[in-house]
């Protein structure tokens, strides 16, 4: 169902990596091709003592269409609250965000989405607010499934499904309401290896074969990086850097290696 600059940081000034012209062309003024795309983005909340406490910081961005990009950062660094602003769910103070619709949000937990007693019950609950015959909820559904790979599960009860599997069915759910920019939030946190490469396979074959979906993912893990296309890397509601994985790869790596020196020495 579906519901860079570098910033100065205290150890590391590294360069901003622009996105390749190949991603995103310039025209009036604006940029073509980009699914996603802040400027100085700004989120506070008020704290119970009435001060402002800002969570977001300047956060500046863009993902070119059609891609999967994975947002990184360690815990409490903004990432949740910058998908939740792009997904429509949070407002921000400041700033500005351009998003493709329609956008679908998945959360971290699948059964926080996935509700109804069957798969294809639950892949086409959002489409009931469309004015659609049966036989295209029908097609919707089943092409849905057919692109996570969970065509043949069709007629299950969502609660016999694997953690991995409710996550797919999540994701067709957006799918199937036709949207744009995946939104997908640490889905593969509570899942094992398995069920890990399942979901982010699917997500990776969902991509390649439909025209322009974009997904953002965000992870805690290092490894998922090399199914994406681009990464973005958060420290203390800022964006740190954003560009090739690789390079975003290295710079946690070094991050990890400066702080593991720090506590042993
Ligand atoms: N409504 C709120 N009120 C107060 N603090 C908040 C609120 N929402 C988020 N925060 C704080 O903002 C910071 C960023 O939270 P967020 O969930 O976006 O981080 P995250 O990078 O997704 O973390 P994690 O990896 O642990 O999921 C955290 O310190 C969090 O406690």
């Amino acid at each position: 169902m579906n519901l860079s600059s570098i910033t100065s940081t205290s150890a590391f000034q590294l360069p901003l990596l622009p996105i390749p012209q190949s991603h995103a062309s310039r025209s009036c003024g604006l940029v073509e091709n980009l699914a996603i795309e802040c400027q100085s983005l700004s989120y506070s909340v008020t704290t119970k003592q009435g001060k402002s406490k800002p969570i977001l910081k300047d956060c500046s961005l863009s993902i070119p269409s059609g891609q999967l990009w994975m947002l990184l950062g360690p815990n409490g660094s903004g990432k949740s609250t910058l998908l939740k602003i792009l997904a429509g769910l949070l407002t921000p103070s400041e700033g500005f965000f351009r998003v493709k619709k329609p956008r679908g949000f998945v959360f971290q937990n699948p059964d926080h989405q996935v509700v109804m007693p069957t798969v294809k019950d639950d892949v086409a609950f959002g489409l009931s607010r469309f004015n659609l015959t049966y036989d295209e909820i029908t097609s919707r559904v089943e092409k849905a499934l057919d692109a996570v790979g969970m065509y043949e599960y069709l007629q299950r009860p969502v609660q016999t499904l694997s953690g991995g599997q409710k996550q797919r069915v999540a994701i067709a759910g957006a799918l199937a309401e036709k949207c744009k920019v995946l939104l997908l939030d640490e889905l593969t946190t509570f899942l094992d290896d398995t069920d890990q490469v399942g979901v982010i396979k699917a997500v990776k074959s969902t991509l390649a074969s439909s025209e322009g979906i974009t997904a953002l993912w965000v992870t805690h893990r290092l490894e998922e990086l090399e199914y994406a296309e681009g990464a973005v890397y958060m420290e203390e509601g800022q964006v740190v850097m954003h560009g090739d994985p690789p390079t975003i790869r290295g710079f946690i790596e070094a991050r990890q290696a400066a702080y593991i020196k720090q506590i042993y020495s």
